[in-house]
């Protein structure tokens, strides 16, 4: 393995189970500050129980997981998130009732008194959330809601944002929306990005580092731009 930043996420040999089903066996991957690592593969691989393994929210059953050299393996996920793990998650999970302001201001809860403001950079990545920002997040459309989970993990001035599957049925202008977002991010160098995508151009054009998982465990990986784009597509075709 390489030599790591030390602000890096870092995965060691991780199981996770359900029941007496392992879903995934012995995953190893290095996230660095300043980069977007994408996790990809075929429908019911692993992806997103390694990144509810990396948030807290399923326990791991061996194994280790720490960011910038703090252990975060026991820990749950509110503690991870103090710890600077920000995760927008398939579905999204958006307070439908509460207003799109009041959606973002719940990524205040881990913060010092000081920090509870809405980061600048937010209303400039999706100006949208500002329109709209007395509407219900209920009301939004998938797109909005998107850019709404993404604009509340950066309230908490995340050191990790996971992204699961952030293009998921959503329309091409937001794609790009989202896209750009993400860029910004990486290129601020302040975090480190894991994306899990389905969609393969949106990870070839945003990666740095591609992982691919099969059945539990990691199968391809390398920088993007050395790899088979064929033997990838390959790897994660249905
Ligand atoms: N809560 C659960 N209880 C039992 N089995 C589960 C649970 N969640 C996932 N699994 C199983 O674990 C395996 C991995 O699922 P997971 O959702 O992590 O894969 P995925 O690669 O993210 O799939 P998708 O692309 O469809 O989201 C699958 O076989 C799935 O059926």
């Amino acid at each position: 393995m390489s030599i790591l930043a030390a602000d890096a996420l870092v995965v060691e040999n991780v199981c996770l189970h359900y029941g007496a089903a392992q879903a995934l066996r012995g995953v190893s991957l290095q996230a660095p500050v300043g980069q977007v690592t994408a996790v990809m593969g075929r429908n019911g691989v692993g992806k997103t129980s390694l990144m509810r393994a990396i948030t807290g929210r399923e326990k791991v059953s061996a194994g280790r997981i720490s960011l910038a050299g703090r252990d975060l393996t026991h820990l749950p996920p509110h503690a991870r998130a103090r710890a600077g793990v920000a995760s927008c998650p398939q579905g999204r999970e958006i307070f439908p009732l509460l207003t799109v302001r009041e959606n973002l201001e719940t990524g205040f809860a881990g913060l010092p008194r000081a920090e509870r403001h809405v980061p600048p950079e937010v209303d400039e990545l999706f100006p949208i959330l500002g329109e709209m920002a007395q509407r219900r997040g209920g009301d939004l459309s998938g797109g909005q809601q998107q850019q709404l989970a993404i604009g509340r993990a950066l309230v908490t001035r995340p050191k990790l944002l996971v992204l699961d599957e952030p293009t998921e049925g959503i329309q091409p202008s937001v794609i790009k929306d989202i896209g750009r977002a993400i860029r910004y991010l990486r290129d601020q160098g302040r975090m480190a990005i894991v994306l899990v995508e389905q969609y393969v151009d949106f990870a070839l054009e945003l990666a740095d580092r591609i992982i691919v998982l099969d059945r539990g465990t990691v199968v391809m990986q390398g920088e993007a731009a050395a790899m088979d784009h064929d033997a990838l597509r390959r790897a994660i075709a249905v």
